[in-house]
């Protein structure tokens, strides 16, 4: 896999877009697709909402086309959110396809863009949802896009659980973060970015608060003064296109962040597992050695040798020597030196006849000394 094997410059940017409903990921997905087609460098864009009733730009690869959300609900019972669940579990299965697909395109395709299920937490704590991030992280450099209704953040508790959720979602995902605020044509993003950046602005808008998770608020936006300080922000607004270029410039910068500190540990995690791998794979063939060995063994087929651990399985199968002419020629192990194994066979008789003639020899000529 080119992209696995570092050639990073022609790896496509995997840009995964995430967000809770209504915050306006699919028309952000298909602003940005219609942005990079007029700068002739035309995304792959995949839906992963089996449930999206229109779709309001061409998807290459579409979770609808393989799984139908309706009949998923109906054959297994489920309500909307557990048939939503259910079909991207079943996609997530053949995930790897999908991996071929993007491969396939990443000399054509500069940008895989990615738009998610509005039931947020369907991707981000579902298995499925990780399998889908991890395969695209450990073989492309990959993003996370949190959209957020900027105009619904104006109060700033709700402001701050947004900003708790799109936390925990840094943490779940471990990859480099950008978070867009949209419909910046209803509000400017400017309110939110001074919240971020000064504790005491965001004191006073919580002053005129009084629900009892004001204090709490207080507290949490200390906690998150670290989260702040190192996180992309842009202000976009998805109706009017506006933003994209200031967008375009921080993911490049999450792109660096990638090679940077992300990849060397997916390459490290890619590496253990390997290692795993392989060493479960010694482990069976060792297994196999052993039991191969104690066959051969208790069947005293082993001529000559008393340590059937020392040999490998092929070596076993040479010196099996049950079968008849007609059954050699019969089974499949065609590929078997049958010279070598006559020769095994020759050495010890031959050495037996010398024996006897010396024997014999010696028995004649007693009589003359
Ligand atoms: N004013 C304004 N409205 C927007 C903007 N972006 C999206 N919307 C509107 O917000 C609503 C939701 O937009 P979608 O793109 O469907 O949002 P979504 O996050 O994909 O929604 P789900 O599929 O339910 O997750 C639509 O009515 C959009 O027209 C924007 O930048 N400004």
């Amino acid at each position: 896999m080119a992209a696995a094997s570092g050639l990073a410059t022609t790896a496509p940017v995997c840009v995964l877009v995430l967000g809770m409903a209504g915050s306006g990921k699919t028309t952000f997905v298909q602003r940005l697709a219609a942005h990079l087609h007029g700068q002739r460098c035309p995304p792959y864009v995949i839906n992963l909402d089996p449930a999206m009733h229109d779709l309001p730009l061409p998807a290459n690869i579409d979770i609808r086309d393989a799984v139908k959300y309706k009949e998923v609900m109906k054959q297994y019972g489920l309500g909307p959110n557990g048939g939503i669940v259910t079909s991207l579990n079943l996609f997530a299965t053949r995930f790897d396809q999908v991996m071929k697909f993007i491969e396939k395109r990443q000399n054509a395709s500069k940008y895989v863009i990615i738009d998610t299920p509005g039931q947020i937490e369907v991707f981000t704590w579902s298995a499925s949802g990780t399998i889908i991030t991890e395969a695209l992280a450990s073989s492309f450099p990959s993003v996370v896009v949190y959209v957020m209704d900027n105009s619904r953040g104006t109060n700033p508790i709700t402001f701050m659980s947004n900003m708790l959720y799109a936390c925990s979602i840094l943490y779940k995902t471990k990859l480099p973060f950008i978070v867009v605020m949209n419909k910046t044509d209803i509000i400017d993003h400017s309110f939110a970015v001074e919240w971020m950046q000064d504790f005491e602005t965001f004191q006073d808008a919580l002053n005129q608060e009084t629900s009892y998770v004001s204090n709490l608020t207080r507290s949490m936006s200390l906690v998150l003064d670290e989260f702040y300080s190192s996180l992309k922000v842009v202000g976009v607004s998805a109706v009017l296109s506006t933003g994209l270029d200031d967008f375009f410039v921080q993911l490049s910068k999450a792109v660096d962040e990638y090679e940077r500190e992300y990849r060397p540990e997916y390459e490290r995690l890619r590496k253990t597992l390997e290692k795993a791998q392989n060493k479960q794979k010694r482990e069976q063939l060792e297994h196999l050695w052993k039991d191969m060995g104690s066959v051969c063994v208790q069947g005293n087929t082993l001529a000559g040798s008393d340590d059937a651990s020392a040999m490998g399985p092929s070596e076993l199968i040479l010196t099996r020597g049950t079968l008849d002419e007609e059954e050699e020629r019969q089974s499949d192990t065609d590929d078997i030196d049958h010279e070598v194994t006559e020769e095994s066979h020759e050495e010890p008789a031959f050495r037996n006849f010398t024996q006897e003639t010396r024997m014999k020899y010696q028995r004649s000529i007693k009589p003359s000394e």
